[in-house]
């Protein structure tokens, strides 16, 4: 099945102040309308790892979302997830299309690089993701884009684009007016007390689809 990459990516939170389990988080982003999830856990073990990950494909596949596995190839191979995302510490676009087959999603970090994104549309990638946009807790030291790179992105690449890093349902806008095709976002939804209602409020930033 190729997946439409459009609308809010909800990317798993490291560290929690909720009191429900991840799965249940992630379901609670999914009803408030996200339409990929990213599993990112930069600590723990490949036991925890691995034993998350699977929970979270059977909560994404039930509501018939696609999973991304973010730097762990491996990781998404054995559990069948729906795709990688990589960055540059992270293995080649291309040995993770080889592996995870023509439907995968292979996201990459293209940081503030048109170029990057060049090559990786290019390598096969089915996506492009620039960042960070806006000051992330999550990455205090990450490069900051301004979002006309987004609409130049958009006038070189067929790629979709994947907005990430400080965006709020306030500023997420006009990120969208500048070309992204999904924000991607961990503290606006997690660190918030209502997931659902903080995710929606993401979903209805973007223009409503049409059906095909
Ligand atoms: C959608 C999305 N965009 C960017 C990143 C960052 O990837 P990377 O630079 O490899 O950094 P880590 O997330 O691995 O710390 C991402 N994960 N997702
Ligand atoms: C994981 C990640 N990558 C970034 C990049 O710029 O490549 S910014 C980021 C953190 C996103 O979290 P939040 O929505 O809480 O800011
Ligand atoms: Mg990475």
């Amino acid at each position: 099945m190729t997946h439409r990459l459009h609308g809010l990516y909800a990317i798993t939170p490291e560290t929690s102040t909720q009191p429900s389990p991840l799965s249940d988080q992630i379901t609670a982003a999914i009803q408030g309308g996200a339409r990929l999830v990213q599993y990112r856990n930069k600590g723990s073990d490949r036991e925890r790892k691995s034993a998350e990950a699977k929970s979270l494909l059977a909560v994404c596949r039930s509501a018939q979302v696609p999973l991304v596995i973010n730097d762990d190839l491996d990781l998404a191979a054995a559990i069948g997830a729906d795709g990688v995302h990589l960055g540059r510490d992270d293995p080649d676009p291309r040995a993770a299309r080889e592996r995870l087959g023509p439907q995968a999603i292979i996201g990459v970090s293209c940081y503030d690089q048109l170029a990057l994104a060049m090559e990786a549309e290019a390598a096969g990638a089915s996506y492009a993701a620039f960042g960070s946009f806006f000051p992330s807790t999550v990455k205090p030291n990450a490069v900051r884009p301004a979002p006309e790179l987004l609409s130049e992105a958009r006038k070189r690449l067929r790629l979709p684009l994947v907005a990430i890093g400080g965006i709020t349902s306030q500023n997420g806008a006009l990120l969208i007016a500048a070309g992204a095709d999904m924000l991607a976002v961990v503290t606006g939804i997690f660190a918030q007390p209502d997931i659902a209602a903080a995710a929606r409020a993401y979903t209805t930033l973007f223009p409503k689809e049409t059906p095909r």
